[in-house]
């Protein structure tokens, strides 16, 4: 179904912009001619918040919201701190789109992940997956707050009648990631530790698991690309994938990492770290009907995004996390 029009001069609010994704989408709407964007930090706006949420609403009335804010982690984040990340993330799913729609708010893209779909869902997953089998239980709270965001949509929608979608990416990575190394994701994660492991002349770097899930990569900057794109030209209650279309092995990933790097020394596995879901793989059929397509190689963007994180490094410039 095509979007109803959005009007790039209004005020658009980009919640997460110090985020990976916030801050690809901040860069992609400020080159698109967006004329009012409105950000916050965690510490100007707490989103779990209501009554901070509800006033900013009030007072600056968004007409357009992207809902990049979230508590995110990896594998390991997510499984050791499960409490946080279905609380803190139904917090300010529930503050953000409800006060978007008391305030008048037309657009809006909720972001979910691809974890929300069954651990065992048919690969490649398509969006009708979606609640048809028990979750993956390293991020089932996470899952479920997601889960619900998706449902906040749909009931916005009927409800209100507002345009209100909700995009389901894959893991993501590029510029201006979380590069710490427990609480990141795979990518991030094993940039860094290649990268350190070059630094000291390393023997061996060690990868967790065993190396055989396959995961599915997009560079963020492609991501922000259909968030714009799916506002513009979507407006239906279901979730929309958006992902590549293509998965490798965590081995070959780590592989891949180690060649870009320039890391010589061997690989090591350690299986005391958990798999998590043996195959992520999203079915991209409906985006491409749209006319979207991802269009950064894995290789490519890890080059690219390696480059930057050396670059942030020297400059001490690596976001906190
Ligand atoms: N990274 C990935 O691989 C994937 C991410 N996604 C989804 O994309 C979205 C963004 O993820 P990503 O950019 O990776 O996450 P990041 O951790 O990079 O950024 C999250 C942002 O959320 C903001 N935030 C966190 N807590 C609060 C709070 N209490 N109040 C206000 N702002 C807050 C932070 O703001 P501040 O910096 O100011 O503290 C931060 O900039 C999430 O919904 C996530 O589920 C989906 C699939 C994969
Ligand atoms: C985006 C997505 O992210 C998470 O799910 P995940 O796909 O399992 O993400 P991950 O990137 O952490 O791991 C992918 C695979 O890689 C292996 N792995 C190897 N070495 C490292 C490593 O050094 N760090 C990490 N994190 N993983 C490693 C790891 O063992 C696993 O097999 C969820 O939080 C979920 O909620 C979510 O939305």
């Amino acid at each position: 179904m095509a979007g109803a029009s959005l009007d790039r001069g209004k005020p658009a609010f980009i919640a997460g912009h110090r985020g990976l994704v916030g801050g690809a989408v901040l860069r992609h709407f400020r080159e698109q001619g967006f004329g009012h964007l409105l950000t916050r930090t965690s510490s100007e706006l707490d989103l779990r918040d209501a009554d901070a949420v509800e006033a900013f609403f009030a007072a600056e009335r968004p007409a357009t919201v992207v809902m990049a804010a979230a508590k995110v982690g990896g594998i390991l984040a997510n499984s050791t701190y499960p409490a946080d990340f279905l609380s803190d993330n139904l917090r300010m799913q529930v503050n953000v789109l409800d006060a978007a729609a008391r305030h008048g708010a037309t657009h809006l893209l909720f972001l979910g992940s691809s974890c929300i779909y069954p651990k065992l869902a048919p690969q490649p997953i398509r969006e009708d997956s979606l609640l048809t089998g028990p979750l993956e239980e390293t991020n089932d709270a996470y899952a479920i707050a997601k889960i619900s965001g998706v449902l906040q949509v749909q009931a916005l929608r009927r409800q209100h009648g507002v345009h209100y979608v909700s995009a389901m990416p894959t893991n993501l990575y590029g510029p201006g990631d979380n590069f710490h190394p427990t609480h990141s994701h795979v990518l991030p994660g094993l940039i860094r530790r290649f990268h350190e492991a070059k630094e000291q002349g390393a023997a061996s770097v060690t990868v967790w698991g065993t190396g055989t899930p396959r995961r599915e990569f997009l560079h963020v900057d492609d991501l922000a690309r259909a968030c714009l794109f799916l506002l513009e030209n979507y407006d239906d209650p279901a979730p929309i994938n958006v992902g590549v279309g293509e998965d490798l092995p965590i081995r070959e990933l780590a592989e891949l990492v180690a060649d870009v790097v320039g890391f010589e020394g061997a690989l090591e596995f350690d299986t005391s770290k958990p798999d998590g879901t043996p195959r992520k793989l999203l079915d991209v059929g409906r985006i491409h009907d749209l006319g979207w397509k991802a269009e950064i190689g894995l290789r490519e963007g890890l080059e690219q995004t390696y480059a930057w994180y050396v670059e942030q490094l020297a400059a001490g410039a690596l976001r906190a996390a």
